[in-house]
């Protein structure tokens, strides 16, 4: 939803007078903020009070839009106090920690918040802003009651060990919570696998290993079997990895929660090896993955720059966003084309990739191509006519691009150029995620475990956290699950990379121009739209 859409909806707004339950509802008690109920898109019953003024529980969860001067909107995440009323509160025992008594101020501000867009005029409204993660004063969990669970879900991702041992020794040592359960196996493991207790010195040294000590998988995501095991185990603290997918997984279990009225606490922590989560500045395992691509990248430069015409390939993961071969690209310097889903790429004929690559061999007498896998998909499926298969979540399965355009440029070469090449095809895609994350990646999700543990303790739930602007926030599920990141091609940074490797855009600068002057989106630069394939 758009600041219009917001402004457009504002008159059918119902505006709630409140108890205070949280600190959160400093906002309705000053006059200058108007807290609002938007029902989601799914849900057009307004909510209402009941006789104690508390929130009535309706099917859907209703966002939380709350106004305030010359502009200022928060979408605020859901809290317990929305539809469980006169919860009791605990003072927070970090206060009480001797690490963090040096921290001059203990708690966050209740009313500090994270603008989503920093770049602003002088006379922009205040726009749109977050909740700021952070401790609070007041908890909804004395310690002992906790009892929490973690699931990984989706692909891997450096760093999944990582979080997992931070949450783990964040409740230990922060909160004093000891009860930590480890779901095996994705989303299933709720209700067909076994649980692992979580201590401390059973986490100690696992973010120095790749991949997940839980185990992760695809599909099997049954909401209500999912909520009847967290139920019947008392957890009261879900903590969820993953991806698009398992964030919409983590919002249909908050809504279940929810409608049941339960006081389980679900936290999202967002994670994907492709950065294609929005709102945040970058997924974790990002960076540590595009580091690891360095070294196939050199390979392929090595390989191609010893032989006669030598052209080195590296497939890299991407499959609908390309951020990860753009910035290896980018970060390497050694590439001479970076081809992405976002921007469809031709063979044959002028400004076509053959043309550019027979330049290239000529200039220089070797060249390195990167392709994100998800990349040209639309010329495969012409020839293989297979787009149609999925995976068990419903991710479209893709064909190997790698091998298929390593293949092409050899019969053009070979076959009706008559001329030597030397191809060599290096496809790293499982290696760059298998790795253990590396130090800053690390300091990272001990930020992202942290701040959701203080979140889900001050009793908020239905959040993802991430940075949004360098400092983190709790986001609701539905910004995180609404869209999908990929990279803009009319941007700067897609001009640094073709600056860099002076490919060409395969698009016709004409229609660049009368789309920018229309305004018209970037998938009609194309003779060929590429399909958007997300699931
Ligand atoms: N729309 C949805 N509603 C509920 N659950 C979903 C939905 N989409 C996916 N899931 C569940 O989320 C889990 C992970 O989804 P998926 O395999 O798409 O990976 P992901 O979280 O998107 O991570 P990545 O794509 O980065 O590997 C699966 O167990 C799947 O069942
Ligand atoms: O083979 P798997 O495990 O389904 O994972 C492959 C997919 O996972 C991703 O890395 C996303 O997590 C995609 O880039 C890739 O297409
Ligand atoms: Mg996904």
């Amino acid at each position: 939803m758009d600041s219009s859409s917001i402004s457009s909806t504002a008159a059918s707004f119902v505006t709630l007078k409140f108890r205070c339950f949280d600190p959160t509802y400093a906002y309705s008690a000053t006059p200058n903020h108007r807290r609002s109920f938007v029902t989601s898109s799914r849900s057009l019953t307004p909510c209402a009070t009941n006789s104690n003024g508390s929130m009535a529980t309706s099917e859907n969860s209703e966002r939380k839009i709350i106004t305030g001067e010359a502009g200022y909107v928060l979408e605020d995440v859901p809290h317990f106090s929305d539809y469980i009323s006169d919860l009791p509160t605990y003072p927070n025992p970090l206060q009480d920690n001797p690490s963090y008594s040096v921290v001059k101020q203990h708690f966050v501000d209740v009313d500090d918040s994270v603008a989503q867009n920093i770049v602003v005029h002088q006379d922009s409204p205040r726009g749109r802003h977050f909740r700021r993660v952070g401790p609070r004063e007041k908890v909804y969990f004395e310690s002992d009651d906790v009892h929490a669970c973690i699931v990984t879900c989706g692909g891997l991702c450096p760093g999944l060990n990582t979080v997992i041992r931070e949450i783990v020794c964040g409740l230990y040592y922060m909160y004093g919570v000891h009860k930590v359960l480890g779901i095996e196996g994705g989303y299933r493991g709720f209700y067909a696998r076994n649980t692992i207790p979580l201590t401390p010195k059973i986490v100690n040294g696992i973010h120095k290993r790749g991949g997940t000590i839980l185990g992760t998988s695809r599909g099997g995501h049954d909401t209500s079997k999912i909520v009847d095991s967290i139920q019947d185990r008392g957890i009261n603290q879900v903590y969820v990895l993953g991806g698009d997918g398992t964030q919409k997984g983590a919002s249909a279990i908050f809504e279940e929660i929810r409608r049941r009225g339960l006081k389980v606490a679900v936290a999202g922590i967002p994670k994907t090896i492709d950065n294609d989560i929005p709102i945040i500045d970058k997924s974790f395992g990002f960076d540590t993955a595009v580091e690891e691509a360095q070294r196939a990248i050199s390979a392929a430069h090595v390989e191609a720059e010893s032989f006669e015409n030598g052209i080195g390939v590296v497939k890299l993961m991407g499959r609908y966003s390309g951020f990860i071969a753009m910035y290896a690209t980018i970060a390497s310097r050694d590439v001479d084309c970076c081809l992405i889903p976002e921007s469809p790429f031709y063979l044959e004929g002028p400004g076509g990739l053959f043309e550019y690559i027979e330049k290239r061999l000529k200039e220089n007498g070797h060249m390195v191509i990167v392709i994100a896998e998800g990349a040209g998909q639309e010329l495969l499926s012409e020839i293989m006519h297979t787009m149609d298969q999925q995976d068990a979540s419903g991710n479209k399965l893709l064909q190997d691009v790698g091998l298929w355009i390593s293949q092409k440029i050899r019969d053009h070469f070979g076959k009706k150029r008559k001329m030597t090449i030397n191809l060599k095809y290096i496809d790293p895609t499982y290696m760059i995620r298998a790795v253990p994350s590396n130090a800053s990646d690390n300091v990272y999700c001990t930020l992202l475990a942290h701040s959701a543990i203080h979140g889900a303790m001050a009793g908020y739930t239905g959040f993802t956290v991430g940075p949004v602007n360098g400092r983190h926030a709790y986001i609701p599920f539905y910004r995180i699950t609404e869209r999908q990141n990929r990279v803009v091609i009319t941007d700067r940074m897609w001009a640094r990379l073709l600056s860099s490797t002076n490919q060409p855009s395969f698009l016709d600068p004409k229609k660049v121009k009368q789309s920018k002057e229309e305004g018209k989106p970037d998938t009609q630069l194309f003779n060929h739209a590429p399909k958007i394939l997300n699931n």
